[in-house]
């Protein structure tokens, strides 16, 4: 599976699962248990990736740290769907930043200002 067609997936699987019965969708728990439930998960989450990154540093293995960001990642795809948006909106927004640089973007902003 290509990357794109990896996200397209988990995208729609999770769009699907909202349905769902909490008891049978880990996806559908977080939904009946709500937007402060998801993000106080994406939270720990990141914190969790934070943790992850700081052990790694010092060691050859990413497999704990590529694991938390999956972890991220996929906490953060729920939120956008209770949102009612998704990831391909978040791959849009990156692709028109394209080849902009971040120095040049933020200088942009403040020259607006
Ligand atoms: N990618 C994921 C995925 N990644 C992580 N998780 C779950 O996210 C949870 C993360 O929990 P933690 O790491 O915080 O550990 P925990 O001890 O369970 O946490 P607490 O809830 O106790 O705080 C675990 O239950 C993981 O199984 C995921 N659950 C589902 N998916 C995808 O979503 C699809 C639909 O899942 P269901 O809705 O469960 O059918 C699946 O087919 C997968 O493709």
């Amino acid at each position: 599976m290509t990357t794109d067609s990896i996200l397209d997936e988990l995208t729609r699987l999770i769009a699907a699962r909202r349905q769902a019965e909490p008891d049978d969708s880990y996806v559908a728990s977080l939904h009946a248990a709500g937007l402060n439930r998801i993000l106080e998960k994406v939270g720990e989450e990141a914190t969790e990736v934070i943790i992850a990154a700081k052990d790694t540093a010092a060691d050859a293995d990413r497999s704990a740290l590529v694991a938390e960001v999956a972890d991220l990642w996929f906490h953060c795809m729920v939120m956008l769907s209770h949102l009612d948006t998704d990831a391909g909106a978040v791959m849009e927004c990156l692709q028109q930043r394209l080849g902009l640089s971040g120095h040049a973007e933020k200088a942009s902003r403040s020259d607006a200002h």
